[in-house]
């Protein structure tokens, strides 16, 4: 439930039993007819918590957990408890719990937001659910004369707690965060607020700094960060620049680089393997990044379009395509029509899902006697995806398969395979 207008709490504290997980990972009950949303509980609780309403739907501050549902662990994280950080949602409930309630997400989703009756897959994972992201973003805060890097409480956004330590993410990308604020007095100095991001790449980590105007000691910075090869800024009101780096190969630095990798495999193994399953001698490739799903398909001796809009992501997976296969710049919105027709078309977008001009070429594409046999939709979030599905009624959706690309939160990744309703 998103936050919006400042609501008052109610006086008296009600009980509310929890039934289930919505999207974002609040538990949700009723309490009198309202739909009530209670953050960190567990479905099976019954908790006493004051009411604030929003509309028609009420937000919970839990009081006390009058009976503990047997889905609830212990929290690991010390964060997650002492400092309510806001990075992981449902640390509280076990793994189990926790993919169960994923995969109610996404069925949820597509009945209600697509009226899709689909057969949601059990949850896939690989991999460790601990210790596996290979990338942190942190706010940094300047705090009685030095920084600080922490992440956000989750009742309490304008907050900045110091991190320690995260254990979802892998021991390396903690230990460069390390040596950021060993080297922190050569940030900039002309601003209070900063945002960091650490990616670690195959050599070394990629260090990217979001804000101030000027950044004088960028050079000490770097000297000073031995396992830092690349550093990107993007200073306030400007573009991103490679500011400074010493890695040998040009290699995309700044975005791609997988968060998960364990799972991005599996599931990029899984989804190759089924666009193979349909013997394509074609295949368009929308929102590429680099260029990995493309590479393996081009790779089976499938000519491959690749579309994708970030340059330096183009430059590459041009480097890396074999002759018969391209990578077009651009938007989907915009290229798709001149990729079109193959056999099979695969879509991943970012969180906003698809421009309302991609499903309106596929729904075309569905009826086209040289379209597509398949369409594969990849999607890092259930609402857009439920919400673009219902734009492309042309297309019967066949298998839906969750991934938990982020264990300890509640984000899920979906592959959704549709195929042409004519005929089916
Ligand atoms: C979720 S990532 C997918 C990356 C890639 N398919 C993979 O498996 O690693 C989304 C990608 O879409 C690109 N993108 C965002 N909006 C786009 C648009 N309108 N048209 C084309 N590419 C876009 C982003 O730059 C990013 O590389």
């Amino acid at each position: 439930m998103s936050g919006g207008r400042v609501a008052r709490e109610q006086p008296d504290a009600v009980e509310v039993t929890i039934d289930s997980i919505a999207a974002g990972g609040d538990g949700v009950g009723r309490a009198g007819g309202v739909v009530v949303f209670a953050p960190r509980t567990a479905p099976g609780d019954v908790v006493r918590a004051r009411l604030s309403m929003e509309g028609r739907l009420a937000r919970a501050r839990v009081e006390r957990i009058v009976t503990p549902s047997t889905l609830r662990v212990e929290p690991p994280c010390p964060h997650y408890v002492e400092d309510r950080c806001g990075g992981c949602q449902i640390q509280h409930l076990s793994l189990d719990a926790q993919r169960g309630a994923k995969r109610r997400i996404v069925d949820d989703a597509l009945r209600r937001l697509a009226r899709r009756d689909a057969n949601v897959d059990a949850v896939q994972s690989a991999g460790e659910p601990w210790r596996y992201r290979r990338k942190l973003t942190l706010a940094l805060r300047r705090r009685g004369g030095r920084w600080i890097a922490g992440l956000h409480a989750f009742d309490a956004p304008g907050l900045v707690f110091a991190l320690r330590d995260c254990p979802i993410t892998d021991e390396r990308v903690v230990a460069v965060w390390r040596e950021v604020l060993a080297a922190s007095e050569h940030l900039p100095n002309d601003a209070a607020e900063l945002r960091g991001a650490v990616r670690l790449l195959d050599e070394g980590a990629a260090f990217a700094l979001e804000g101030g105007a000027r950044w004088p000691g960028a050079r000490r910075f770097f000297d000073a960060v031995t396992r830092v090869v690349a550093l990107w800024w993007t200073p306030e009101r400007g573009r991103r620049l490679l500011l400074l780096d010493r890695r040998a190969d040009d290699v995309p630095g700044a975005s791609f680089v997988q968060v998960n990798p364990a799972v991005s495999e599996r599931l990029r193994d899984d989804l190759v393997r089924a666009v193979l399953s349909h013997g394509p001698t074609s295949a368009i490739d929308g929102y590429a990044g680099a260029g990995d799903t493309a590479l393996r398909l081009a790779a089976a001796g499938v000519r491959v379009t690749a579309i994708e809009v970030d340059d330096e992501a183009v430059r590459f997976a041009r480097g890396r395509l074999p002759d018969g296969s391209v990578a077009l710049g651009g938007t989907v919105e915009a290229r798709l029509g001149d990729a079109l027709p193959a056999d099979v078309v695969i879509v991943n977008p970012p969180r906003g899902g698809l421009h309302s001009r991609v499903p309106e070429l596929l729904e075309h594409a569905a009826s086209a006697p040289d379209g597509p046999r398949a369409l594969f939709y990849v999607s890092c979030n259930p609402a857009t995806l439920a919400r673009d599905l219902a734009r492309l009624p042309s297309w019967s959706l066949e298998r839906v398969t969750p991934y938990d690309m982020f264990p300890q939160t509640a984000h899920v990744e979906t592959v959704c395979e549709l195929r042409p309703a004519r005929g089916s």
